[in-house]
């Protein structure tokens, strides 16, 4: 009769593991958190799964998932069947009215539908939308700054307002709402493209998000990049604000959204390698903080303060003291 105590131990890793999550578990309860997925973190059919497993147990655990989803790899891959070439300037594509078609097709039609579908398969939980939808996004157009000279890149959008509405709807109903990030244009009746890390983010500060997290194929933001790989394990928004300048160009609105986040409400904003998988579980529901955290100014960070603000593994990195506070 020793088998069932047998057995109790061999599974208290397992114990041990569930417990690890429990502070974050009740810190982050009935909270919203923005995740943007990104085009290149998105291509492997593994990845894709796991992630919609994470969102999925997030929802399980009480929190209040919405997805931004980017697509720029497919987007490439579809203008290219059709002959259009793909520039992009200032980090931004140069969007013409041809190019527009296809990209509305390729987010809301293609790369919106799968996520939607890998979702749902663990439930009538998904429900897919663009910024176009009940008004959730509207827009302007956006000129590309270059060498301090506005350039046109046509259709791209710079996000003028944000109706929650739908989406909170959606989020009291136990849905996740996967958002495709193209705006309705406030000025004619047409529509805008717009980067889908700057709608992530605008939208998780409309939303009143705690947490922005965004993926991508990178571990971090690297200090020295491309000469080094040091990841900046934890930074505050003025030593952001900092580099900034120095950044290339995919980092250049990943990290201006994170900013943006962190300057109006969201209480941390994260840059995870999409290329490990579970990522989001890891990030939020252990003590091994991987990827860059990005936090408001003036926030104490306590290495021991498991589960308070800022507080999982993320090793302070030099100079991120004092000159921030
Ligand atoms: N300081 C930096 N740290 C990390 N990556 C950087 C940095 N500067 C530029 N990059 C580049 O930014 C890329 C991420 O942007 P992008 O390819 O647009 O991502 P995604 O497709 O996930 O939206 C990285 O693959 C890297 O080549
Ligand atoms: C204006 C602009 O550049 N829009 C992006 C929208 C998709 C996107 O942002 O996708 P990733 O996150 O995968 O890069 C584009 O057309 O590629």
């Amino acid at each position: 009769m020793s088998e069932p105590t047998a057995r109790k131990h061999t599974a208290l890793p397992k114990a041990r593991i569930l417990i690890e999550a429990l502070p974050w578990l009740t810190r982050h309860h009935g909270k919203t958190v923005v995740i943007k997925f990104g085009g290149n973190a998105m291509v492997d059919d593994e990845l894709k799964a796991a992630f919609a497993q994470d969102v999925v147990f997030l929802r399980h655990a009480g929190l209040r998932p919405v997805v931004v989803h980017g697509g720029g790899p497919q987007i490439s891959a579809q203008l290219d069947r059709h002959g259009l070439v793909s520039e992009f300037k200032a980090g931004l594509r140069v969007t013409t009215d041809d190019a527009m078609d296809v990209v509305r097709m390729v987010l809301a039609g293609q790369v919106q539908r799968e996520l939607v579908g890998l979702l749902n398969r663990h439930g009538p939980l998904a429900v897919g939308m663009t910024g176009e939808d009940a008004h959730l996004m509207s827009a302007t157009k956006h000129f590309a700054e270059i060498d301090g000279e506005q350039v046109d890149i046509g259709r791209v959008g710079q996000i003028t307002e944000i109706d929650t509405g739908a989406v909170q709807a959606l989020l009291d109903d136990g849905r996740i709402p996967v958002v495709s990030s193209i705006a309705r244009s406030a000025d004619d009746a047409h529509v805008y493209n717009v980067n889908a890390d700057t709608a992530a983010a605008a939208l998780a500060v409309a939303l009143g998000a705690e947490t922005l997290v965004v993926l991508t194929d990178v571990e971090g933001l690297y200090a020295d990049w491309p000469n080094s790989d040091d990841v900046i394990s934890k930074l505050t928004a003025s030593r952001l604000e900092k580099l900034l300048p120095e950044l290339a160009s995919g980092m250049v609105p990943k990290m201006e959204g994170c900013l943006y986040a962190v300057r109006h409400g969201v209480t941390t904003a994260r840059v995870l390698d999409g290329r490990v998988p579970h990522a989001i579980l890891l990030e939020i529901f252990t003590d091994e903080g991987i990827g860059t955290m990005v936090l408001p100014d003036g926030t104490v960070i306590d290495q021991r303060d498991k589960g308070g603000k800022g507080g999982n593994g993320h090793q302070d990195n030099q100079g991120d003291k004092g000159e921030d506070q």
